[in-house]
């Protein structure tokens, strides 16, 4: 058992350029709390090599990493082009087809059969995360006809956006079910959706691993605008979410994208549920050993705002310099956390509202034990939990010192990795108290030392989930 130099947990987006044991192996040691496989790419036979390799050196290793199954949803993609890249230049007119055929010069294959219904005269198109931008002009028998207002250069099976049209498409697609039944067979249980619009598309997932009798934790993306209107609806249904940041700017203003980011993030925080910020935290990283100062503040500024991950896209996937990446990223973390600490920058924020909130009996232990923590400069936070819901109210504020979350369950350890400061304990604890395990486990570990003080929830109906009631404050003998 080893502690972290930060807090915040580091999502790493698993790619080429990340798959091979000896890289997975320094991810992990670095710092990856969480590995992402994006079904968008790759094929499954690799990913279930991948999600086999991280499976055993999380064991090998003793740290807890999740494996996030991150789903397509509704997306629509370019087809296939004849000759990569293809120029695309202002002024010119292309047409858009949703035939399955090879793309050339001005006509562009995306994979969606109704684009017709959904694009009409003055609709903007947005290719490759809306660096290139379209209007349609009208439909054609060659395919949409648009005229391209901002040009670029375009690859193979990169996103299109429609902001603001309809699009007739499931929210979760029968793409989205098939990965769904493999990650479940793969034992993963974390899984986020794309473009979701409203809670009824989670609990959509919810219904299909209920019917492969499994419960799963949902990581809803936030995204669209439709997302952001019914975000109070979303948070009361997930179980975190995902600022993602790359379609949320194309399909919102992305001048709106950082105060979105705060608010959204506040809210998050309030009802306890954990946040990932995500894309281009660390982008020029993909080519460059150094990101922009830019970039490094955008990583402390996220923090900040108190989300509880970071999240790195192609910066993993398929970045040179993967490792220098996730040290670069838990670097920054580290010294924005201290100076936090030793500053109380921004904490009002995160109790801000509270009082407004209907509060269980767990969260009222909740905010108490944050308070002993400020107060008495507790040293270490011990919570047994079952469902993880004790954590996740505590790490909600940001303390200064680990929780550290002790569960039977391996599955709610995981989920645990998400949580900003939750130091997930796997332990079947037969017998003994959790209040004597945690006692030992810390001492050994040379965590904990005479004189320390513990904060340590407990329920008084153990193995009933929500049933945290009680507060102790122990010193160390
Ligand atoms: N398993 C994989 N195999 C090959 N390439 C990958 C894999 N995962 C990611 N990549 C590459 O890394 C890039 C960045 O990853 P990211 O997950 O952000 O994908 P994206 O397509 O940009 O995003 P999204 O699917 O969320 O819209 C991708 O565009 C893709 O080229
Ligand atoms: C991660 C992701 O899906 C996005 O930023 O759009
Ligand atoms: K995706
Ligand atoms: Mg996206």
């Amino acid at each position: 058992m080893k502690l972290p130099d930060h807090r915040t947990k580091i999502v790493c987006t698993i790619g080429p350029a990340s798959s091979p044991e000896p890289v997975l192996r320094q991810l992990i040691l670095k710092g990856m709390n969480v590995a992402r496989i994006n079904f968008s790419h790759g094929d499954l036979k690799k990913h279930r090599e991948v999600i086999q390799r991280i499976r055993s050196l999380s064991t090998e290793l003793g740290v807890t990493v999740a494996i996030l199954a991150d789903l397509p949803g509704p997306r629509i993609r370019v087809g296939d082009l004849e000759n990569e890249p293809l120029t695309i230049e202002k002024g010119d007119t292309v047409y858009l087809t949703p035939l399955d055929i090879e793309g050339g010069k001005n006509i562009i294959p995306v994979n969606y059969k109704r684009l017709y219904e959904s694009v009409s005269p003055g609709s903007n198109v947005f290719l490759n995360d809306g660096f290139i931008q379209l209007r349609c002009l009208g439909n054609t028998d060659k395919g949409v006809e648009c005229k391209v207002e901002i040009g670029g250069y375009l690859t193979s099976h990169k996103g299109v956006n429609l902001p603001g049209s309809r699009i007739f498409l499931d929210a979760v697609t029968d793409d989205d079910l098939r990965f769904m039944k493999f990650a479940l067979d793969e034992e993963i249980n974390i899984f986020s959706l794309s473009f979701v619009e409203s809670a009824s598309d989670i609990e959509k997932l919810r219904q299909f691993a209920q019917q492969h009798g499994e419960s799963i934790y949902v990581v809803a993306k936030i995204e669209r605008e439709e997302a952001v209107k019914n975000i109070d609806d979303i948070l009361e249904h997930t179980d975190a979410i995902m600022l993602a940041r790359g379609d949320l700017g194309v399909e919102t203003p992305i001048q709106q994208v950082p105060v979105l980011q705060k608010e959204i993030i506040h809210k998050a925080n309030l009802r306890g549920k954990p946040v990932i910020t995500a894309t281009h935290m660390l982008e020029s990283m993909t080519e460059n050993i150094r990101p922009t100062r830019a970039e490094a503040t955008d990583v402390s500024n996220a923090i900040l705002d108190g989300t509880d991950a970071l999240m790195l896209s192609g910066e993993t996937a398929v970045g040179k310099y993967p490792i220098e990446t996730v040290l670069m990223m838990t670097g920054i973390a580290s010294r924005t956390e201290k100076w936090r600490n030793e500053t109380g920058w921004g904490t009002e924020l995160l109790t801000k509202g509270i009082d407004e909130l209907t509060m269980s009996v767990s969260d009222v232990i909740a905010l108490q034990v944050y308070q002993a923590i400020k107060r008495l400069k507790v040293d270490h936070t011990v919570t047994p939990t079952i469902s993880g819901q004790t954590p996740r109210r505590i790490s909600r504020f940001k303390p200064d010192c680990w929780i550290f979350a002790m569960s039977r369950r391996q599955e709610i350890c995981e989920t645990l990795a998400l949580s900003y400061g939750v130091y997930p304990i796997y332990s079947p604890n037969k017998g003994g108290s959790w209040e004597q395990t945690a006692s030992t486990l810390l001492k050994e570990n040379q965590i904990a030392s005479v004189g320390d003080l513990i904060v340590f929830t407990e329920g008084q109906s153990p193995g009933k989930p929500g049933g945290t009631n009680m507060l102790k404050i122990l010193q160390i003998e």
